[in-house]
């Protein structure tokens, strides 16, 4: 069975982890994967390979896997999609925009998840489309047996080296053809800085936090809006807190990040089936730094059936067409991506 964690830089650097992973509930002293879901339900997230590779090419990849036979023959996944549906998509909108409008909420990211069959070939063929993604985007996988999830990613959630963390706002997406109005669009702006200034508050306890300008920033064919924020950490923070104060930003999950927020947030998971992996800090730890992205703009599968989602903010200025085709592009900018 082929258990394996893959993990990418921007710069291109990779590193493959294969099992049988040893789990810790601390960061260890030597390199590990931290892999967990949305609810950081698992105690132990800290993943130890029995052997970690460093990758740079399909070819180094191959080799370090250990049934390189059995993939070097397998054909690129063909994958018939199914349309989504709108009805519970919109139920989801209109419910939530509703609370947004009465107060009861500032904002919160639903997920829509298109769902596909295999017809051919192996999911795990596209580990190379993980490692060859564009320069400026993380790329992360895990593959248990016969289930597994895999993508590229535009969003950090922290990077840790010596004690300077970084992160970032990613958030607010430019509509196709409006890209010269859309540093002015006021409401992706709101959209965008209600996630700025969560992290910023939620980083003030860890030390003095420096907040770059709000740019626009154009990840695999996408725009959006980012804003870089750092914090100079005054203690040895430990990062399993630093996750679970950073991690859901209303980037993927919900404002105010109250006992209500979370659970509305956890119910329309729920009723999308939203796959536990989307969204979910996915991270590094080697070389003595720490590297944790959010694991959006990536697909999952179980067996034969294949999970696309993608989801979008809803704010009071939210429109249910925009929104719609907003998932549709991210979706799209997906599959061009992994080609499927
Ligand atoms: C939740 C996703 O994107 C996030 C990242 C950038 C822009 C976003 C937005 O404009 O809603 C989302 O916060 C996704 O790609 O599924």
């Amino acid at each position: 069975m082929m258990d394996l964690a893959l993990f990418r830089l921007p710069d291109g650097r990779a590193w493959v982890g294969e099992g049988p992973f040893a789990e810790a509930a601390a960061p260890p002293g030597g390199t590990a994967f931290y892999v967990n879901d949305f609810t950081l339900s698992d105690a132990r997230p800290w993943k130890i390979p029995a052997r970690l590779t460093p990758v740079k090419s399909r070819e180094d990849l191959w080799a370090a896997l250990a049934q390189n036979e059995a993939l070097n023959d397998a054909a690129a996944p063909k994958v018939r999609w199914q349309k989504p549906a709108t009805e519970w998509f919109k139920m989801a909108f209109r419910r939530i925009r509703k609370d947004v409008l009465a107060h009861k909420l500032r904002k919160l990211v639903p997920v829509l998840t298109e769902e596909g069959e295999l017809q051919s070939g192996d999911p795990r063929v596209l580990l190379c489309r993980v490692l060859e993604a564009p320069d400026g985007l993380w790329g992360y996988a895990r593959v248990q047996g016969n289930q597994g999830f895999l993508g590229a990613t535009p969003e950090l959630l922290m990077q840790i080296e010596g004690s300077t963390l970084r992160t970032m706002a990613l958030a607010g997406t430019a509509k196709p053809n409006r890209e010269e109005s859309f540093a002015a669009d006021v409401k992706e702006i709101e959209e965008h800085e209600l996630v700025a200034g969560f992290i910023e508050e939620a980083l003030k306890e860890f030390g003095q936090v420096s907040r770059g300008a709000r740019e626009v920033s154009h990840p695999a064919g996408l725009t959006h809006f980012r804003t870089d924020i750092s914090v100079q950490l005054q203690n040895s923070a430990d990062i399993n807190d630093l996750i679970a104060r950073l991690h859901p930003t209303p980037a993927v999950g919900c404002l105010p990040r109250d006992e209500s927020g979370r659970e509305k947030l956890a119910e329309y998971r729920r009723q999308l089936k939203t796959p536990a992996f989307f969204g979910a800090p996915f991270g590094l730890k080697v070389d003595d730094a720490f590297h944790c992205v959010v694991s959006i703009r990536g697909l999952a599968w179980n067996e034969a059936t294949m999970f696309l989602p993608s989801g979008c903010g809803i704010v009071g200025g939210s429109a249910f067409d925009h929104e719609w085709r907003e998932l549709r592009l991210k979706r799209e900018s997906v599959a061009k991506l992994f080609g499927v």
